[in-house]
């Protein structure tokens, strides 16, 4: 039996209390005065005091590169990452090498995330075989497979085929999955096209490509979700123009979701003026105005969650020229301090709004059990506790990830994760993996 006291957590924010964590479930939450436990059989205590306690993180977008990349993250590395960001379980992208689009492949990703031990890595599985946008993959047998599969993207690319994107909601009806989408018209976004199109990407010289690229397949998937009853979740939405048909979709009770990056609640496209490839992700990064309209709709629920699209990549695909570049960039190790600083110390959103954008609504899209649930007694001990007054000046050098492709280096964040636990095992302690 292993058992740990956190004492006086704010739970969410709001009242104190200690929590008492036997084989890993939140088993007592009151004052441990009074609780069923002798000191002496406490194994460890964590003084929480002056900490929120909220339920460990979900990230529904991630890329761990493993297989195929393990030089960019391996599935260890990037579950550390995971853990150090206060997270949970964590949603592997599809667009490895090969593609997770059959059982033996998402079950494989899955077993190798239950070795690495610090967080739930659960396979999103590719909508069509080898993200070919041609053929639907295996859905309904990695559905049924031990890794239960309830995510699909081809993320990375769209799945442009209005007609397989009916097929594929229209499967994942029978298990209740979700098809989350990498908004993206491959005609208006072209190979070349590498940022946000505007004033700044002419001056630049710069080929960008227009909002309407994911505007047009957000508007379309909202329309064949309604169809055909599937859930199409919006990946890294970036528009406002996405998020007015958002609005309009869930007006009508279409099964629409969205996701919102912390990189685009923050970082604007002015930061290519460098041309540094570290701002080089997918979708561009946008004006500061749209910045803004991305961080309304998180508060205001037409944005459901945030999720991070780590995307780790190697010094030598980053260090090109900017239309050469690499897309992509590091999120999981500092989600919740960007959040935190943004949306909290702003008094935008609260801790408890936190905890449902990061922590519930995503456990509740991916129909994952266990994780993002109440801080109540009987529920499995996923928690992460967090400083919100501690600033931290971001380091890509001090990094669990095996990439360095951090856009927050030398920004200072107020909220810091000082710990975290997965079913009651202390996998972060004092801000580090323990
Ligand atoms: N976000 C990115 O810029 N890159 C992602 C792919 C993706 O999310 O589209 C990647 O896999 O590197
Ligand atoms: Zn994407
Ligand atoms: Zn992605």
């Amino acid at each position: 039996m292993s058992t740990t006291l956190i004492t006086g957590a704010s739970l969410l924010g709001d009242r104190s209390a200690d929590i008492l964590v036997v084989d890993g479930v939140i088993r007592e939450i009151g004052s441990a005065a009074d609780m069923s436990v002798a000191q002496d059989a406490v194994d460890e205590t964590i003084d929480a005091d002056g900490l929120v306690a909220l339920p460990a993180l979900v990230d529904l977008h991630t890329h761990l590169r493993e297989p195929g990349r393990e030089d960019a993250e391996t599935i260890r590395t990037g579950s550390a990452a995971a853990a150090v960001g206060g997270y949970s379980a964590v949603f592997a992208m599809a667009n490895t090498q090969p593609v997770t689009d059959t059982p033996e492949k998402a079950e494989e990703v899955w077993r190798r995330g239950r070795e690495a031990g610090l967080v739930d890595v659960m396979p999103v599985g590719s909508v069509t075989k080898a993200l070919a946008g041609e053929e639907l993959s295996e859905i309904g047998l990695m559905a049924r497979s031990q890794a239960r599969v309830r995510v699909f993207s081809d993320d990375g690319r769209c799945v442009h085929d209005s007609r397989l994107m009916r097929r594929a909601l229209e499967y994942v009806t029978a298990f209740d999955g979700v098809i989350s989408q990498h908004s993206q018209d491959p005609r208006l976004a072209d190979g070349t096209a590498c940022c946000h199109e505007g004033e700044l990407s002419g001056r630049l010289g710069l080929p960008g490509w227009p909002d309407a690229a994911e505007e047009v397949v957000v508007a379309r998937d909202v329309m064949l979700a309604k169809q055909t009853g599937g859930r199409v979740h919006v990946a890294h939405v970036s528009t406002p123009g996405s998020l007015e048909v958002i609005r309009w979709a869930k007006g009508k009770g279409i099964a629409v979701t969205a996701e919102v990056t912390p990189h685009h609640l923050v970082l604007t496209t002015d930061l290519l003026q460098d041309y540094d490839t570290v701002y080089k992700v997918n979708p561009p990064l946008r004006p500061s105005e749209y910045a803004e309209e991305l961080r309304a709709a998180l508060a205001d629920g037409t944005i459901d969650v945030v999720a991070t699209d780590h995307a780790p990549h190697v010094v030598h695909d980053k260090e090109h020229a900017f239309a050469d570049a690499a897309f992509g960039m590091l999120g999981l190790e500092t989600a919740l301090s960007v959040v935190s600083d943004v949306m909290v110390s702003t008094g935008r959103m609260s801790w408890s709004d936190v905890a449902r954008v990061m922590s519930t609504r995503p456990a509740e899209i991916a129909r994952l059990a266990g994780h993002g649930r109440p801080i109540a007694e009987g529920e499995p001990a996923n928690l992460v506790l967090v400083d919100p007054t501690r600033s931290l000046t971001v380091d890509r050098a001090a990094s669990a990830s095996l990439s360095r492709n951090n856009p927050w280096h030398g920004r200072t964040l107020t909220g810091a994760v000082r710990a975290t636990m997965l079913r009651g095992r202390i996998t972060v302690r004092d801000g580090r993996l323990a």
